[in-house]
């Protein structure tokens, strides 16, 4: 899904593709300062996947920014190019307000928002229980606000022999939902029907990807997309991806109110932990995350 028209003045997502661009450009010797191998680093350069364990590399470099908390994670954030955390700070507080208001309209779609209505007069037993539920499914919304946003800046530069690689393997993104953005180099498919098709760049538009967490919160009527990213010759890509979960400590479950006798559970518990296990022990012959979590029956 490809959205615009989403209230994000076009300035703010521009200069953060235009600063990401800057950042890559930089000298290796600035960029190396923020390697790491720790994952739950607040910031992160690499390049790959992940470059200690990966067997073959992907055409790609990355700068992957904690978001939650900011005020605890900014300072970590690279200082040059000057401006850099300025506009990247605006853009992920931007994108956060987006994101909610796509969770707010995906849980009334699932049926879980029972929105207040404060003027309406009903009578008072039938009042108790309806505020019940709405309060639970404030809770389920404020669970979001709290949650976790992670912010990838993807660089891809030109590949003399782009045939022969890619800038990121097919996957699915791990967390809720990605908005991501892109330039106007095309370069991202996504797997639709077995055909690998190529999302149109349209500037300033968001791509907006299902992650494996809404596939197991809705237990399946949401799917997660497989996708991947071609290089090419000519040019540089560059795109910022915004990764939004639960809060890291939480367990990610299909909604107990969307499991019945008729529609039973599809999906295990889950939580970063054994995210961050499958990760250690991935090869490229194993099975994707999302599908560990399945449960057969
Ligand atoms: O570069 C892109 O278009 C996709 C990036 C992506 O899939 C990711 O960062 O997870
Ligand atoms: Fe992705």
């Amino acid at each position: 899904m490809q959205l615009l028209n989403h209230g994000i003045p076009y300035e703010i997502t521009s200069n953060v593709v235009d600063v990401s661009k800057r950042f890559f450009e930089l000298p290796f010797s600035e960029r190396e300062k923020y390697m790491s191998a720790d994952m739950g680093s607040p910031v992160r350069y690499g390049t790959s996947y992940n470059q200690t364990n990966d067997d073959v590399f992907c055409w790609r470099d990355f700068l992957k920014l904690v978001c939650h908390p900011l005020p605890d994670a900014l300072p970590h954030w690279p200082s040059s190019p000057l401006d850099f955390r300025k506009l990247a700070v605006s853009y992920a507080k931007e994108v956060k307000f987006l994101f909610l208001m796509l969770v707010d309209a995906i849980l009334e779609s699932l049926g879980l928002m029972n929105k207040k209505n404060k003027t309406e007069e009903n009578d008072e037993d039938e009042d108790e229980d309806k505020n019940k539920e709405e309060d639970e499914d404030e809770e389920i919304l404020k669970e979001f606000e709290d949650g976790s946003q992670l912010m990838v800046l993807n660089c891809y530069p030109p590949c003399p022999q782009p045939d022969l690689t890619l800038g990121m393997p097919p996957h699915s993104d791990y967390g809720f939902l990605t908005l991501l953005l892109q330039d106007e180099v095309k370069g991202l498919q996504i797997q639709h029907k077995e055909n690998w098709v190529t999302v149109k760049p349209i500037p300033g538009s968001f791509v907006v990807n299902v992650g494996d967490h809404l596939e197991i919160f809705s237990n399946g009527t949401f799917k997660s997309v497989l996708h991947r990213v071609l290089v090419n010759q000519m040019n540089y890509r560059i795109s910022v991806a915004s990764l939004h979960c639960l809060p890291f400590k939480s367990i990610v479950q299909p909604c107990p109110k969307l499991v019945s006798e008729t529609n039973p559970r599809h999906y295990m518990d889950t939580n970063f932990a054994s995210f961050i296990e499958y990760l250690k022990s991935r090869d490229s012959t194993k099975e994707n995350f999302l599908h560990s979590r399945k449960l057969t029956s």
